[in-house]
């Protein structure tokens, strides 16, 4: 096994014996993958199969994990990696591949998603065997998603992201037993290796890793979802950053997948691409990570607390004042931050807090930010109403996750990622509350 030393980054060849002893000592430098037999095997491959070159090397980052880094400068515009379209694996590879026929005779149809979910079990039921084997051979095996939380783990989540959280592990199993019944009667070979536990996986791993490409609808694939995923190998070691500024696309002169940057990186930093606006519950229910310091951070209001808090303070004119909002589109994505209720939401409270004679003039709330302000002492009443019973079982959900946590068995990890949702949805709820 090579020590840490070994692995070590070295920012210079010419670094002598203290110079290398310091490197090892310092936490925050990346370690090299230099040694990892799988990466060497897929750069040996996308090589020589491929033609595939790149100046990004994988490297293990102290607070991203396994990312890509660059041994030189990167200036703004340059193409970060460029992928043949070959290597990509759309839709159509699968169409197009020994499963094929057994896709283009399933009923009721597959979606893209599931579509590239039986592909990649088949291929790694394969082993040596699949074409594919040297991109499948450095997936990670597991993953930090919610699928991967027991119900102990996901019953200490915060309310909203529970919910959120069930609605895609019921539409995941739903999945799952669809592909299950389907193969017993007309795919036996896929229905003898097939486990929840590999599709969950090979789910998340097209879940997470996937890239935007857009592929012409196939008449075999159901329309219920756009077929617009593709897995891209190599490119998809490349880690998220909010502030990441890039852009993605297929090149159809080059016939490459780019990615190009608009960020300066110096030698030897990790390079990111962004996954999108995304705060920490979204980053978590699709990709199995929170970043810290998340600007798009937001506590979602449901329409249904909005309806309890119209019922409990019998706001009057309640159906005209709902359709209005209605009519301008303000009743959805009702969020607040760390600075507090957002523009639309509090245009909703203060609307549902109006008298007739503030309706009367409703529309000036376009204009003057500071209009209705007296309304604000029953804008607060019902946002208290609203967010203090979140907070509080937040309150409630992280004591008790310290006293599990020393008695059950429960993943440091994910007790990590939990108490992280849990600090900061009650950052944001605080804030709102005090403001
Ligand atoms: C497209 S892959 C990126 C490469 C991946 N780190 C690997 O080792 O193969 C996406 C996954 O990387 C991890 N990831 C991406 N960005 C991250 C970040 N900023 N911090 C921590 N983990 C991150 C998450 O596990 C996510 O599901």
């Amino acid at each position: 096994m090579a020590s840490a030393q070994q692995n070590c980054i070295k920012s210079s060849r010419r670094c002598g014996k203290t110079r290398r002893k310091r490197i090892y000592c310092d936490p925050s430098r990346p370690i090299s993958c230099s040694h990892d037999d799988s990466l060497k095997l897929i750069r040996i491959w996308m090589k020589k199969e491929f033609g595939f070159k790149n100046k990004l090397v994988p490297a293990v980052f102290p607070t991203t994990g396994r990312g890509l880094m660059t041994r030189k400068s990167i200036r703004p515009g340059e193409i970060l990696v460029s992928l043949p379209q070959r290597l990509l694996i759309t839709t159509q590879t699968v169409l197009d591949s020994d499963i094929g026929k057994h896709i283009k005779r399933w009923k009721p149809k597959l979606t893209p998603q599931q579509c590239l979910t039986v592909f990649l079990i088949w291929e790694k039921h394969k082993h040596t065997e699949s074409p594919w084997f040297p991109y499948i051979n450095m997936l990670p095996v597991t993953f930090t998603s919610p699928g991967y939380f027991s119900s102990t783990e996901l019953s200490f989540l915060p309310k909203c992201v529970r919910l959120k959280v069930d609605e895609v592990l019921e539409k995941l199993d739903c999945s799952y037993r669809e592909v299950k019944h389907y193969s017993k009667y007309h795919w036996t070979e896929l229905y003898d290796i097939l486990t929840y536990d590999l599709y969950i996986w090979s789910w998340y791993v097209i879940n997470s890793r996937s890239v935007y490409y857009q592929s012409n609808h196939s008449k075999y694939l159901s329309t219920d979802e756009p077929d617009n995923i593709a897995l891209a190998p190599y490119l998809d070691l490349l880690n998220h950053s909010s502030q990441a500024n890039v852009k993605a696309g297929y090149n159809a002169i080059t016939n490459c997948y780019e990615i190009i940057t608009y960020d300066v990186y110096k030698p030897y930093q990790e390079v990111f691409i962004s996954y999108g606006c995304h705060g920490n519950q979204k980053l978590f229910i699709e990709y199995g990570f929170y970043i810290p310091d998340n600007c798009n951070d937001v506590y979602e209001i449901s329409y249904d607390d909005i309806l309890n808090a119209c019922e409990h303070f019998s706001v009057k004119y309640k159906e005209k004042k709902l359709d209005l909002l209605k009519h301008h589109d303000l009743l959805k994505n009702l969020v607040c931050t760390m600075d507090g209720l957002s523009w639309k939401a509090m245009t909703v409270f203060k609307t549902l807090a109006m008298e007739w004679r503030h309706l009367e003039k409703w529309s000036q709330i376009y204009t003057e930010t500071d209009i209705f302000n007296d309304l604000l002492p029953i804008v607060n009443t019902m946002i208290v109403f609203i967010l203090q019973p979140y907070l509080d079982d937040n309150i409630q959900l992280m004591k008790q996750l310290q006293i599990q946590k020393q008695q059950a068995d429960l993943n440091p990890v994910h007790v990590e990622i939990i108490e992280q949702l849990l600090k900061i949805e009650n950052s944001i709820l605080t804030k709102t509350l005090s403001m």
